[in-house]
Formats: C-alpha cells, sequence, structure tokens
C-alpha cells in the first residue's frame, strides 16, 4: 500500500475516534455547524491550501527540474523547506533522513522523493514519541483547568471560544475566566464568544488582579458542578518579569485550589509571524510550564512548515492547530492530516494511477 493511502487511512480512523466522543444534543446545532461536516482530511486540505499552494508547488518544480537525486538538487530543497519555516535544525535533519532513505532505497529519480519527503515530515513529528500523544489532559476527579497564555493578537480569545465549543460538543460543561484584566475590551470579547457558544462567562472589573478572577472561577465553577474551567490570562511580553510574577500568581492559586491543576498550560502563537512565534514560545515556556500549543491562522500562511519548527526545536507538542475564523475551525492537530493537507494534490493523483 502506498504512503498516501496509509496516511488517509489513519486520518479516517482518528476521524472516526472524534465522532464517537460527539454528544448528540438537539438545543444547539447552528446552521454554521451544519454546513460545517467537512471530513478531516477536507479541513487540512483547505486550512493549508496557501501552504500547499508555495510549498508543493516548489517541490513539484524543483522535481520537473531535476531528473536525477544529486547534491544540487537536495541543496535546492533545503532552501525550499526553509523558507516555509521549517526551521533550520529541523531542515537538516529532514536532509540527512532524506539522503539515506534515497540511498537505502536506490531511489534514482526524483519524482519518488516525494512520497520520501512526506514519509519522513510524519516521522520527524512524532520522533521517538508515541503517536497516539492524548489531545488534552483532563483531571479525573473533579474539575479541570486549563490556562491559555498568549501575547495580544494572535487569537487567543477566539481559542478559547472555539476550545470551549470543542469540549461542549463533547458534552462537557465548561466555564470561561476572563483573567485577561489588561487589554481593554478583552472581557467583553469573551463574554461574546461565551453567549455565542453558549458557555458563562466569570469576570471582574478591567483592571483587577487575574488571579482574584481566576479563583472565582474556580468557586463558581466547582458550585456549577462544572467539568473543566478555561482560564484567560493577559499576554505582556514587554516586561517578562511582570508576565512571570502573573502567571506564577495565577498558577498558585489554580494548585493550591486543585492539586495537579492547571492540567493544561497552553501557549496560543500566531503561524503568520513566523519565527516570531518561536522567540515568543521561548520567553513563555521560561515564565511557565506549557502543555502544549495552538497554532492560530494557519490557513492564512504559505509557511505552515513552523508547525514542524515548533514541534522540533521547542519539544513542545503541537495540540490543535487554527484553520479558519468560524467556531469548527480548531481542529486537533494530526502530522498525518498535516502532511495530507501539504501533499494532497499529489495524494490524490497517485491514488488515480493506482485506481
Ligand atoms: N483566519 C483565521 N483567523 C483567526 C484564527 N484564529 C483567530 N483568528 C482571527 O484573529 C483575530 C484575532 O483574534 P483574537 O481572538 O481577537 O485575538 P486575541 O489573541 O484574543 O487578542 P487579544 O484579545 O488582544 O489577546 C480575529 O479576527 C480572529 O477571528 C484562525 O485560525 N484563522
Amino acid at each position: 500500500m502506498s504512503f498516501f493511502k496509509k496516511l488517509k487511512e489513519k486520518i479516517t480512523k482518528k476521524e472516526e475516534e472524534y465522532e464517537e466522543q460527539i454528544v448528540e444534543t438537539d438545543s444547539d446545532s447552528s446552521e454554521e455547524e451544519e454546513e460545517e461536516k467537512e471530513s478531516l482530511s477536507e479541513k487540512f486540505k483547505q486550512g493549508l491550501s496557501k501552504t500547499r499552494d508555495s510549498f508543493s508547488g516548489k517541490v513539484n518544480d524543483l522535481v520537473a527540474r531535476y531528473r536525477t537525486v544529486d547534491e544540487d538538487f537536495f541543496e535546492e530543497l533545503e532552501e525550499i523547506l526553509i523558507t516555509a519555516d521549517v526551521g533550520v535544525n529541523t531542515v537538516m535533519d529532514l536532509i540527512d533522513e532524506l539522503k539515506f532513505e534515497v540511498k537505502r532505497r536506490n531511489i534514482k529519480e526524483t519524482y519518488e522523493v516525494k512520497e520520501v519527503i512526506s514519509e519522513k515530515l510524519v516521522d520527524i513529528y512524532y520522533g521517538d514519541d508515541n503517536e497516539e500523544v492524548e489531545e488534552l489532559t483532563f483531571n479525573e476527579d473533579g474539575l479541570t483547568v486549563f490556562l491559555v497564555v498568549g501575547v495580544n493578537g494572535v487569537g487567543k480569545t477566539t481559542t478559547i471560544g472555539k476550545l470551549a465549543h470543542r469540549l461542549k460538543e463533547q458534552g462537557k460543561n465548561v466555564v470561561l475566566a476572563a483573567g485577561d484584566t489588561f487589554r481593554a475590551g478583552a472581557i467583553e470579547q469573551l463574554e461574546i464568544w461565551g453567549e455565542r457558544v453558549g458557555v458563562p462567562v466569570i469576570k471582574h472589573s478591567e483592571g483587577s488582579d487575574p488571579a482574584a478572577v481566576v479563583y472565582d472561577g474556580i468557586q463558581s465553577a466547582k458550585s456549577k458542578g462544572a467539568d473543566v474551567l478555561i482560564c484567560d490570562t493577559a499576554g505582556r511580553l514587554q516586561n517578562k518579569v511582570n508576565l512571570m510574577n502573573e502567571l506564577s500568581k495565577v498558577n498558585k492559586v489554580i494548585e493550591r485550589e486543585i492539586p495537579d491543576a492547571p492540567h493544561e498550560s497552553l501557549l496560543v502563537l500566531d503561524s503568520t509571524t513566523g519565527q516570531n512565534a518561536l522567540s515568543q514560545a521561548k520567553i513563555f515556556s521560561e515564565a511557565t510550564n506549557l502543555s502544549g500549543i495552538v497554532l492560530t491562522k494557519l490557513d492564512g500562511t504559505a509557511k505552515g512548515g513552523i508547525v514542524m519548527a515548533i514541534r522540533k526545536e521547542l519539544d513542545i507538542p503541537v495540540k490543535f492547530v487554527g484553520l479558519g475564523e468560524k467556531v469548527t475551525d480548531l481542529q486537533a492537530f494530526d502530522a498525518h492530516a498535516f502532511v495530507y493537507g501539504l501533499f494532497a494534490d499529489m495524494l490524490e493523483e497517485s491514488e488515480e494511477k493506482e485506481d
């Protein structure tokens, strides 16, 4: 079976698993959701169209220009990968592995390298990890708390709204805590999302202590018997000491109320900011323990390779990706679906040939 067929099978399995988690509710399937019954592979394909057009277009062009696999071919490939923001170290590893595989499989023709690239991207992403990494960690007995951090404008509020929707779909009762008391309008923006997805928002006034909001959020979520509390925070990067102090105070409050919490500390990064996203991640990971990354606006960039750079250079899993502005556009990250999205046209082409 071709690697592409295997990819498709993996994605279908993942999709079935997710479908099983969805709890039917008759009240809130909005028109938007009804329209949105696309498959996972279709979502990644659409969301990655800019990257695919640029990246896979360049790879195709390269393959057409070089008939045999030689040093110059690899050098140009290296450049294409670096331009797609895959990250220099990751590109070096990938090129080494490709050279090794090309030799091992005795590949002579450049078109055969395309499939090896996609295989190696999946391998490099997962590394030695178990592929079946859990999407999110939940508290088995009691309230689960997620902390969401990130600088302004990256799509933090939108992500919290989409995540709340996703959890609701799985039958969970969600409460939001408006812990970004710093930015004007942040509380109202979260309230709009709360209303939109039908979850309560706990808030104080602008400028108040975020730790106090989070504390109230926990009490309120507990008294409501909620399953998950998602806490927004202010992402002030200008002053690392302030950021550290604020996050450590919020973390202390959470830990005191619920041992082992927060169960997730998710950093939201905007993929359109490229390598800047990497440096933000470095600063945040020094300020607090991060359990995962949400990479937004992947649909808005031609440099989707940033997913690989983040995974490899920071060693933090990308748990979700934003593939559009709609409430249903937050997808659990899956390297198979990602690589499918990058090479969809080639995949379909090779399937047609096989049939
Ligand atoms: N295309 C696209 N747009 C997105 C995605 N995620 C968020 N956005 C948009 O990005 C913009 C900023 O999102 P917000 O959620 O307001 O950003 P934020 O990080 O909360 O900003 P602050 O409240 O200032 O911290 C909004 O217009 C969102 O609709 C995504 O995955 N794809």
